[in-house]
């Protein structure tokens, strides 16, 4: 029998609303005890000295690129999947945009298959229209019943509002929700970044906070009169929140995420390095193609927002929209360069900002990694509970350590914060009998 003992972690557990200092026995890939305010004697076991670290369950990103098939040099489900171990998440929905997109049941069960073995739950959401055109339905049903958890053109938006309609009326029937990419894109047309100052001063063209905000009206409409469930993805605006929170108060199925580079970066990182703690541009030698993402990063105002809708639960989750590019689709002008960062193995660095600089507690930051998206799309999930199987990730929440390519498992490098110091890191995560240790970890590693 494998006994893993992980001693005086403070264990934060939505599930089971703990937050204190305690002893988790692991058995055999399952939660055998869970000891509160005091710890446990046990032989024959290997224990890890946890002081100091925080034990939660581990994260769920219901919004991640994986671009298998298709495009493997930028990312497959297995690369994809040890990122996100590396990151604390071992369940993640994979999002559509792969080539050939994810649009028929057939597909659907084979993202599954390819997933097996990989130790964590891959949950396919299916394409809302045939080969995401926006034009011709797919057969909701069935993917539903292969294993499709949600639908989404997400990469693009569905433009074509009797669609979105059509979408929503089945999601209220199969149950499922509606992930939508909001993006008017007669608005946003040609624009590489956030329409503002910043664009005006580095001579880009613009994508209006507009582009976003019209069509989250426009869905949380739809699912109004539908009942059906519109989940909004990468919320990046204060219009689109101020929406949000209003289309709850009255009812609306509705449910929204926030990207951890969204609650974190302004515009003004496209123009290079900055010092963080002022905004200060430390260089502006070339335009940081890694900052370029969609929807954009923002102006401060509208990283305050999506903050405050975070804090106040108009945002209901952390998603990371993990956008895995090669440096062939970003060592290029600005202009031509692909939208996406790469984010499974920092959004708890940043999330964690969020507590430190006293925005949210610790226990609301993994709700919004754990519970609340599990909630959001109807996943299955649960929390550090005796008789469970393990799921859980042991992170230090003031490690500091520098993103550096080779510090990412994923095949996608391209994040602003590569050569850039950040505070907290995963050190374990457990799903069932699959362990992802990190090297710091091995030394408070005990064997009896
Ligand atoms: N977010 C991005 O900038 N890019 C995503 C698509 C998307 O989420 O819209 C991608 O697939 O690369
Ligand atoms: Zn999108
Ligand atoms: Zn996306």
């Amino acid at each position: 029998m494998s006994r893993l003992l992980l001693s005086g972690a403070r264990i934060v557990c939505p599930y089971t609303s703990i937050d204190s200092t305690g002893d988790v026995l692991i058995e055999d890939g399952r939660v055998a005890a869970v000891c509160i305010g005091k710890s446990l004697d046990v032989d024959q076991a290997e224990s890890v000295d946890c002081k100091g670290l925080v034990l939660s369950p581990a994260f769920v990103d219901v919004h991640v690129h994986l671009r298998e098939p298709g495009e493997e040099h930028k990312e497959t489900i297995a690369s994809g999947a040890s990122a996100a171990l590396a990151g604390g998440f071992t369940t993640i929905c994979a999002m559509p945009n792969t080539n050939p997109a994810i649009d028929n049941s057939r597909l659907v069960r084979w993202v599954i298959d390819r997933a097996n073995g990989t130790g964590i739950r891959v949950l396919p959401i299916g394409a809302i229209t045939i080969a995401r055109q926006g034009k011709v339905p797919v057969d909701y049903e069935a993917m539903v019943k292969a294993g499709a958890v949600a639908f989404s053109d997400d990469g693009s938006p569905v433009m074509n509002s009797r669609m979105m309609r059509l979408a929503l009326l089945y999601s209220r029937t199969l149950g499922v929700p509606i992930s939508s990419h909001c993006e008017d894109t007669e608005l946003s047309a040609k624009g590489c970044m956030h329409d503002g100052a910043v664009s005006a001063r580095l001579g880009l063209p613009g994508i209006p906070a507009s582009a976003e905000e019209a069509m989250i009206y426009r869905d949380l409409s739809l699912a109004a009169e539908t009942g059906g469930h519109i989940h909004i993805a990468h919320v990046s605006t204060s219009g689109g929140v101020e929406a949000i929170r209003h289309a709850k108060k009255i009812g609306v199925r509705v449910t929204a995420e926030a990207t951890p580079h969204h609650f974190t970066f302004t515009d003004e990182w496209v123009a290079g390095w900055r010092d963080s703690s002022t905004d200060r541009c430390l260089s502006i030698s070339a335009y940081d193609t890694n900052a370029k993402v969609n929807p954009p990063l923002r102006s401060r105002e509208h990283v305050e927002a999506v903050i405050d809708g975070l804090v106040d639960g108009t945002i209901d989750a952390i998603a990371t929209d993990h956008a895995p590019h090669s440096v062939l689709e970003k060592d290029c002008p600005f202009e031509e360069a692909a939208f996406g960062i790469s984010g499974l193995e920092t959004a708890l660095p940043l999330s964690l900002e969020l507590v430190r600089t006293g925005r949210i507690s610790m226990m609301k930051m993994v709700s919004l990694l754990t519970i609340s998206p599990a909630k959001a799309f109807g996943i299955d999930h649960w929390g550090i509970e005796e008789g469970r199987d393990a799921n859980l990730v042991l992170f230090d929440p003031n490690l500091k350590w520098t993103v550096t390519p080779s510090a990412l498992l994923s095949k996608g490098k391209n994040t602003p914060l590569i050569g850039r110091q950040v505070m907290g890191r995963v050190l374990m995560t457990i799903s069932g009998n699959k362990r992802y240790v990190r090297e710091e970890l091995k030394a408070k590693w005990k064997q009896h």
